[in-house]
């Protein structure tokens, strides 16, 4: 597992197609961006859509921001000339949507291989179909070069004939839960999926709260409007950190008595919860020299 700490607090898709939304991402202070091919891109505008994302990536003109280039799925007519186009320029990720095992995985490694995809370029994956899910554990550990699942939770609503609800239902949230122990247990990062209602500020919060209280490193966005709040939502608050110094303090103090337990703000702390603290410590620090 990488130490290297790389915020994607906020990830947010562009349709490949759409040059002004392209355009407009250099100014977005979104961590990442997926420039997509799938979803977005209807089938006369997919030609046209490679070409712009492979042009963006070569640009060389996004600076901090971590650039995934999103394929379209296993199986499709585009499939093998996007990884082909993407492999050659390189960007930071390849994101796969509706990956389902772990031979498709290693499959799509040896493709970005052969296709000279250069070292820095991992391998992304979406969770978003019920086979996918009960595949999650393999998919998540199949090989090194895959270090982020991104949760595709409208295909997931739609393969299982649910409903979106505010909260979500009980399948996506199991589906969530699920896969964020999968992903977890491989030591990788797993990112949120979206939330539709691009004027509904509120309910982008409170889903963004309930991401980060699950333990997802981030969530994808479709509008520029949700970047900030998912900055906020996914960062350290002042609160989080005063707490981490206090909780790291109190423990020092017990530690020099021979104490393996302390209270701080009348709560135990152990040994598990100084390693947490540190890493919101560690976090903060990363977002501050980002
Ligand atoms: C959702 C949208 C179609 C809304 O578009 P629109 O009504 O045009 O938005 P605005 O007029 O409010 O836009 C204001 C300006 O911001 C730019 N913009 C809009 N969206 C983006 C974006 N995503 N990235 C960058 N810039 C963006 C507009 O160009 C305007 O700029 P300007 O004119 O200069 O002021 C639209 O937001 C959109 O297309 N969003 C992305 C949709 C997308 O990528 N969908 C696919 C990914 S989601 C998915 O597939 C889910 C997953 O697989 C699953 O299963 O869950
Ligand atoms: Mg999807």
């Amino acid at each position: 597992m990488s130490t290297e700490i790389r915020p994607r607090r906020s990830v947010l898709y562009m349709p490949g197609a759409n040059e002004r939304a392209l355009e407009k991402a250099k100014t977005i202070d979104a961590d990442a961006l997926i420039l997509d091919l799938e979803d977005s891109v209807s089938p006369d505008a997919k030609e046209t859509g490679r070409a712009n994302v492979v042009a963006a990536v070569r640009s060389g003109e996004y600076g901090h921001r971590e650039l995934a280039i999103r394929v379209n799925s296993i199986g499709t007519q585009w499939h093998d000339d996007d990884v082909k186009a993407a492999s050659e320029a390189g960007p930071d990720a390849i994101l796969v949507p509706k990956v389902e095992s772990a031979e498709q995985v290693l499959a799509l490694v040896a493709a970005m291989e052969a296709a000279g995809a250069p070292a820095h370029t991992q391998l992304w994956a979406m969770i978003e179909t019920p086979r996918a899910l009960l595949h999650a554990e393999e998919i998540a550990a199949a090989h090194e070069r895959l270090t982020v699942i991104v949760m595709g939770t409208n295909d997931v609503v739609n393969e299982t004939y649910g409903l979106h609800v505010p909260g979500r239902n009980a399948v996506v949230l199991t589906s969530l839960a699920w896969t964020l122990l999968a992903v977890r247990a491989a030591g990788k990062v797993i990112i949120d999926g979206v939330y539709n209602a691009v004027k509904d500020p509120e309910g982008f919060d409170a889903e963004a709260k309930q991401g980060r209280e699950m333990g997802f490193d981030g969530k994808t966005l479709i509008h520029p409007s949700q970047v900030e709040p998912a900055n906020v939502a996914f960062s350290p608050s002042e609160d989080d950190i005063e707490r981490a110094e206090g909780m790291i303090a109190a423990f020092e103090e017990a530690a020099r008595e021979n104490k393996g337990v302390a209270t701080f703000n009348g709560k135990m702390i152990e040994e598990l919860h100084i390693r947490d603290a540190n890493r919101i410590l560690a976090y903060a620090e990363a977002l501050k020299n980002r």
